[in-house]
């Protein structure tokens, strides 16, 4: 029997790291000689890109909170049938940019829509699948704002004011606290080096449970 892979997601505001932390680990998982699937959210599909290009893009008029909520479900829905959950089952390990606690981060923190409903929405799309670690990449709403605006356009969340992207940390950072050991927090707000050993330290932990796990 193929023993599952790893899922493995990477939150965190704004330009903070995230796709740099993400292909890091991907060298090092693949150096380890781990298969591993590298995807995000919203998109990972043909059907999510659509809707991540509906969700991201600049408009005239406010969008309705819940119905940018149901958006990034459904394309999560799409996401996990046709690509999260056939990885996991053939033993690949999957590397997501974001996940489920970007919804409670960004719709319920920073759109305050009420935590029950992506509660709700999360047990209806994903059952009991859950990430196995998620890497929270942590640093002040001004640096990772600034490190976005290095990338050129902004997009329709890039837009949004400061206090939005308080509530989206201090979000996050609640979530890490409560959660049950699947968090790993990283500070994001250091060079480069030193963002990179923190994360050769939680790419060798996970190599090492995982390899005792499935008793390779
Ligand atoms: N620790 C760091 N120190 C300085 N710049 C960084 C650091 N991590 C990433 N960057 C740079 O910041 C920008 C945003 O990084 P990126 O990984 O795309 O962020 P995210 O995926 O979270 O939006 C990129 O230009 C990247 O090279
Ligand atoms: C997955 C997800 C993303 N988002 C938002 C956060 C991001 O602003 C945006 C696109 O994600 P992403 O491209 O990862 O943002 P960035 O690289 O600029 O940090 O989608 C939500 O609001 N809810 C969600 O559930």
């Amino acid at each position: 029997m193929t023993t599952r892979g790893l899922f493995i997601t990477f939150e965190g505001g704004e330009g903070v790291g995230k796709s740099t932390a993400l292909e890091y680990l991907q060298r090092y998982l693949g150096a380890a000689g781990i298969p591993v699937q590298v995807t995000r959210e919203p998109g990972g599909t043909p059907l999510g890109e659509e809707i991540r290009q509906v969700l991201l893009s600049v408009r005239d008029s406010p969008v309705d909170p819940l119905a940018e909520l149901l958006l990034m479900f459904a394309a999560r829905s799409q996401h996990l049938t046709e690509k999260i959950c056939p990885s996991l089952e053939q033993g690949i390990w999957v590397l997501c940019d974001r996940f489920t606690d970007a919804s409670y981060a960004y719709q319920a923190g920073g759109r305050q829509l009420p935590m029950q409903w992506v509660q709700q929405l999360e047990e209806l799309v994903q059952g009991d699948l859950h990430p196995d670690c998620t890497l929270l990449l942590d640093a002040p709403v001004e640096t990772g704002i600034e490190r976005a605006r290095g990338r050129g356009e902004l997009d329709r969340f890039e837009r949004e004011q400061q206090a939005f992207f308080q509530r989206v940390r201090d979000t996050y950072l609640r979530l890490a606290r409560e959660s049950s050991g699947r968090y790993r927090l990283v500070d994001a707000s250091q060079p480069l080096e030193s963002v990179t050993s923190q994360l050769e330290e939680i790419g060798r932990d996970l190599v090492r449970c995982w390899s005792e796990e499935s008793g390779t």
